[in-house]
């Protein structure tokens, strides 16, 4: 894996806007996988204003998110459609025909998933694969037990990420307990990932990333056997990493 240490969250969303610019200025047709969650919002505001001031095209793009609350319709406030519509969607000049994200109200599920999996491919893969991560290492709503072979399903969400999340819900019981989402090999299956990490709160699980035994017990560390993944964080969820992490070429 290669990894950026920056100073704090503005470089880390300049540096994260960047890569995927690069990507979208080399193949204006490409495909993007978003993440949600509060770690990416800083990106989606940079391309943004890449978008406004610098005329960066996103028409011929198509994306696919990593996952939706299931029971929460598009529209609910907290749905992670909502979120990409505020946060990123309406800003710029995405078709909305080209935008995905699993419905988390389908009347069939199973069936949602494998619909999912099968646009994915029948839109030629994923590019680049932004992704956040969970304070006990998970991916997407890939939980800590997430098999390597997995694709886009139901999960579970752990307790963890139900009180995690619960700052965006008016009471924890209020949080869903299951999610839809893309599968620990529908990521890897993307030809570059890009993970970002903001904060003391994801110290622990990026050294067990990056410094621990690849097991699905902490499902980035699955990440390691990817050939071209980028982790970009910022000082503080940087700290527990050993001293070899912060040699000049890494740090920015
Ligand atoms: N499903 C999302 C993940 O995709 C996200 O990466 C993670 C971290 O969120 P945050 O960036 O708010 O810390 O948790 C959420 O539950």
């Amino acid at each position: 894996m290669k990894w950026l240490i920056v100073e704090d969250y503005e470089k880390l969303s300049r540096e994260a806007a960047r890569l995927v610019a690069v990507q979208v200025a080399a193949k204006p047709a490409s495909v993007l996988g978003l993440a949600t969650g509060s770690t990416p919002l800083g990106m989606y505001k940079e391309l943004t204003r890449l978008n406004r001031e610098e005329g960066l095209d996103f028409s011929q793009i198509t994306t696919f998110n990593l996952d939706e609350y299931v029971g929460l319709a598009a529209d609910h406030s907290q749905s992670y459609r909502t979120y990409m519509r505020d946060h990123f969607f309406q800003h710029v000049n995405l078709s909305a025909e080209k935008t995905h994200i699993p419905s988390g109200d389908a009347s069939d599920l199973d069936e949602e998933c494998s619909r999912y999996e099968e646009a994915i491919a029948a839109a030629g893969g994923i590019d680049i694969q932004i992704l956040g991560i969970g304070g006990n290492g998970h991916i997407g709503f890939n939980e800590p037990g997430s098999p390597v072979d997995s694709r886009t399903r139901v999960v579970q969400l752990a307790a963890r990420t139900i009180e995690d999340n619960a700052r965006f819900f008016a009471s924890v019981e209020e949080v869903p307990t299951k999610a839809v989402s893309m599968g620990i090999q529908t990521i890897l299956n993307a030809r570059r990932i890009v993970l970002l990490a903001s904060g003391a709160s994801k110290a622990e699980a990026i050294q067990l990333m990056l410094e621990g035994e690849k097991t699905p017990e902490v499902p980035a560390s699955l990440l390691q056997q990817h050939p071209d993944v980028t982790v970009i964080m910022d000082r503080q969820a940087a700290s527990r990493l050993s001293s070899r992490f912060y040699d000049q070429e890494h740090v920015l």
